[in-house]
């Protein structure tokens, strides 16, 4: 098993640059890895990457890109100014448009382009809203497959799919697995979920967890608690 830290992103959920370096601060360097996503990237911008580059952390950038592929390109551009060393687009927003995305992320200092699969807190009924009767596990492997046919090599899914997402795709894939809860933590909007090590046993990557840590009494001890676990687990 590597390091515990380089398999555990923190989720910075946050409205502003203080109340996350506040809780940054607090992890001390418990953590490697933390994730802005749309909530705190719309508010604090490129200078919070900036910070937590200077700090010496990896950011993986959660801004889910998915428009026409001409402009979904040029985000991949702006985006390596920032030095994240990953960057998620949306499968759906098909192959010309990931396409364009692995094409511009060949310029040297690129972030790693991970594709968004289907979203962690949809089911099957949720899925089936939006026009699609495929189950989640069919639907996240159609979209793995056309993203790695693409040219993107890593891909957020659930713990549900870790498994044939892995089988499809090889080993050296990068699977990035949201929808982490330690037992007995509150679900919230989460649907398709799995405990730390379960994330793991299944052949997870790297694993995101936000609310279990931010939203903790003590947010050092539940890193601790889950890093702990992902030490314990084994990869099938
Ligand atoms: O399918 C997805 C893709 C991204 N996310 C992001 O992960 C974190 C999860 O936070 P929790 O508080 O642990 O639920 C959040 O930033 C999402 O935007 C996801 O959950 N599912």
């Amino acid at each position: 098993m590597s390091d515990p830290k380089s398999r555990l992103a923190v989720a910075l959920d946050y409205p502003d640059a203080h109340q996350t370096m506040k809780l940054v601060d607090s992890l001390g360097q418990t953590c490697q890895w933390f994730k802005v996503g749309m909530e705190l990237y719309y508010a604090a911008g490129n200078d919070i990457v900036r910070q937590l580059r200077d700090r010496g952390f990896d950011v993986f950038l959660d801004l889910k890109l998915h428009d026409i592929p001409n402009t979904v390109a040029g985000a991949v551009r702006s985006v390596t100014q920032t030095g994240a060393a990953l960057l998620t687009i949306h499968a759906n927003g098909g192959a010309a448009m990931m396409t364009a995305a692995a094409e511009a992320a060949k310029a040297p200092g690129s972030p790693r382009l991970l594709a968004v699969t289907v979203l962690t807190s949809m089911d099957a009924a949720q899925l089936e809203g939006t026009g699609i009767t495929a189950s989640p596990a069919d639907q996240v492997l159609r979209l793995a497959k056309l993203a790695r046919q693409s040219g993107i090599d890593g891909f957020v899914c659930s713990a549900e799919e870790v498994a044939s997402v892995r089988a499809a795709t090889g080993p050296d894939t990068l699977l990035v697995i949201p929808g982490i809860r330690p037992a007995g933590a509150a679900i919230g909007d989460q649907k398709r979920v799995a405990t730390p090590a379960q994330a793991i046993a299944h052949g997870a990557s790297l694993l995101v967890v936000g609310r279990p840590i931010t939203q903790a009494a003590d947010p050092a001890a539940a890193a601790e608690a889950i890093l702990d676990e992902i030490a314990k687990a084994h990869s099938i």
